[in-house]
C-alpha cells in the first residue's frame, strides 16, 4: 500500500482571469499537507485573483488544479460549498455578522454547512473557541470583542469543518503589529497540527522572521522560492 500523502493543492499550467484579462500565467505549483507557503507581490500583482480562483470564486479557464480533492476545472456550481468546507478562507475584513453573538456567527455556518445535532454544534464550537483562545466569549456580540478577537473567531469559523488548507488573504492587514503578531502565531500552532497554509501577505517583516516557502506574483508569473530565487525586494 502506499502511504504518501498527496498534495492537498496542485496546480498545473494555470491562467488566473479577471474577466478577459489574464493576471498570471503559467501557473505551477503544489502545496503539501504539512506546508506553510507565504504568498507575496506588489498590490495588483494577483494574489486575490489566484485565491479566488483557488476557492472557486473565479472559473478556472485554463490549465487544471485540484483542491483539497476537487478537480478545478471540471467542479459544478453545486459542489462548490462542499469545496469551501475543506478549505478555510479567511480575509482582511473579518466579515462577520454583526448582530449575532459569536455562537450564532459560528451555529451558522455549521447549520449551512450540514450540521443538525445541537450537542454536536456545541462541542465543536468549543472545541475551536478553545483552539484560538476565545473560549469565553461565546456569548459575546462581535462590537464587545477587539479587532484581533474577531480576527480569532474568523479563524474559529474557518477551522469549523476542519479544513485540509487555509486560504489566508491579509489576515493581519487590519491589526496593529503586536495583535498581527499573536495571530500570525496561531496559524503556525494551527499548522503545526496538520492543517496548510497559503497566506497571502505585504508584511515584511513576517517572511524576514519566518523562513517559509513563498510564492511571488510577479510581471504576470508566480515565482516558487522553491525552484527559483524570490527576491523579497518591496513587496508593496
Ligand atoms: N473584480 C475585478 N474585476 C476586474 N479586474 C479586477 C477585479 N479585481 C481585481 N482586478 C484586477 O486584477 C489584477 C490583480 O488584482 P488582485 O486583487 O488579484 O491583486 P493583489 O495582488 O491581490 O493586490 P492587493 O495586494 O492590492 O490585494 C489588478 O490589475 C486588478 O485591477
Amino acid at each position: 500500500m502506499d502511504f504518501s500523502t498527496q498534495p492537498v493543492l496542485q496546480v498545473n499550467q494555470a491562467t488566473i482571469f479577471q474577466g478577459i484579462d489574464p493576471i498570471l500565467t503559467n501557473v505551477n505549483f503544489s502545496v503539501e499537507q504539512h506546508e506553510f507557503v507565504f504568498l507575496i507581490g506588489r498590490t495588483g500583482s494577483g494574489k486575490s485573483s489566484l485565491l479566488k480562483t483557488l476557492y472557486a470564486d473565479l472559473e478556472l479557464r485554463s490549465g487544471s488544479a485540484e483542491v483539497a480533492g476537487f478537480n478545478l476545472e471540471k467542479i459544478k456550481i453545486k459542489e462548490i460549498p462542499f469545496l469551501r468546507r475543506k478549505i478555510g478562507i479567511i480575509f482582511q475584513d473579518f466579515q462577520l455578522f454583526n448582530d449575532r453573538s459569536v455562537a450564532e456567527n459560528l451555529a451558522f455556518v455549521m447549520r449551512a454547512t450540514g450540521w443538525t445535532d445541537k450537542s454536536k454544534i456545541n462541542e465543536r464550537m468549543a472545541e475551536v473557541l478553545l483552539l484560538v483562545g476565545l473560549n469565553n466569549a461565546s456569548s459575546k456580540m462581535p462590537h464587545q470583542l477587539s479587532g484581533g478577537e474577531q480576527q480569532r473567531v474568523v479563524i474559529a469559523r474557518a477551522l469549523l469543518n476542519e479544513p485540509s488548507i487555509l486560504l489566508a488573504d491579509e489576515p493581519t492587514g487590519n491589526l496593529d503589529p503586536d495583535v498581527a503578531d499573536g495571530i500570525f502565531k496561531l496559524f503556525q500552532e494551527i499548522n503545526k497540527k496538520g492543517t496548510a497554509i497559503l497566506m497571502a501577505t505585504h508584511n515584511y517583516d513576517l517572511l524576514r522572521k519566518y523562513p517559509y516557502r513563498v510564492l511571488k506574483c510577479e510581471n504576470g508569473e508566480l515565482q516558487d522560492s522553491q525552484t527559483h530565487d524570490v527576491s523579497y525586494g518591496s513587496t508593496y
